[in-house]
């Protein structure tokens, strides 16, 4: 049997939340209140690395990013309309479905596979920018998931990882607090036992060639209703590297 990084009830929990991705209010509303700092971290370091000027319309375009786990395409739309060429990967079938109808909708060109990035990696695809958010706590076999992850960058190229940290106060915020106290996501969402620290992710990042470059944390502002970076990566975080130039 080949290897996977699927995890079946994982990805059966994702399937019947799929018609919810674009509902600001629904199911997937903490990731919509958290999509605008990731976007800007994610267009501030493609700019600095790749040395494109901001001031343009379209600044990413010639760019090519795969976005890994990408649900309903959440980022892949709004990374298409700054000009990059968009690939979104999801195990999950329902979700490209839904991600599908809803770039024809919005006229954004975005290719959608419903397919891993193992696959993918076994097909010698190689991109500028690889985007693993919110994913690596969902899988199965990390190290797998990671070095395929890692396979999927260019020499010169980035990875930007987003996840939560194994810590207490994880537990206490993302699980207790945002599934059963405050319910922003559904019971049983998250497994505090799969989320891994800053340290674990390095070490997978280093170990698969790639240079880590950047983190930080993201925190949430109650008063503003908002999510910012933050120095604090105990709970959310995230973590950028670089493929060395060949
Ligand atoms: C929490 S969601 C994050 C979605 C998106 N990256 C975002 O942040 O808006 C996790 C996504 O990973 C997908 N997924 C789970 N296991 C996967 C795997 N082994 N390979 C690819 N995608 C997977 C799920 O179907 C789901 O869409
Ligand atoms: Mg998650």
């Amino acid at each position: 049997m080949t290897a996977t990084t699927i995890n079946d009830a994982e990805v059966a929990k994702f399937t019947a939340m799929a018609e919810e991705w674009w509902n600001p209010n629904g199911k997937f509303k903490p990731i919509h209140k958290f999509n605008p700092v990731r976007l800007a971290y994610i267009r501030e370091h493609a700019l600095a690395h790749f040395g494109r000027d901001g001031s343009l319309l379209r600044p990413l375009e010639g760019l090519t990013i795969l976005d890994v786990g990408c649900g309903g395409g959440l980022l892949c739309e709004p990374l298409s309309r700054l000009g990059a060429t968009v690939t979104g990967i999801d195990a999950a079938e329902r979700n490209i479905a839904i991600a599908r109808l809803h770039a024809e909708q919005s006229g954004v060109a975005v290719d959608y596979h419903a397919t891993t990035s193992e696959a993918l990696a076994a097909e010698g695809k190689t991109f500028d920018i690889v985007l693993n958010m919110e994913v690596v706590e969902h899988v199965d076999n990390v190290p797998l998931y990671m070095k395929s992850c890692a396979d999927l960058v260019k020499p010169g190229g980035l990875m930007l990882t987003a996840t939560l940290n194994r810590t207490a106060r994880a537990y206490a915020l993302a699980i207790v607090g945002a599934e059963y106290v405050l319910g922003w996501l559904p019971r049983g969402t998250h497994d505090w036992k799969k989320f891994l620290t800053p340290d674990e992710i390095k070490t997978l990042l280093k170990r698969n060639g790639l240079k880590v470059t950047g983190e930080t944390g993201v925190v949430y502002h109650p008063l503003a209703d908002e999510w910012r970076k933050s120095r604090d990566m105990g709970v959310n975080y995230m973590v950028m590297a670089e493929r060395p130039a060949a």
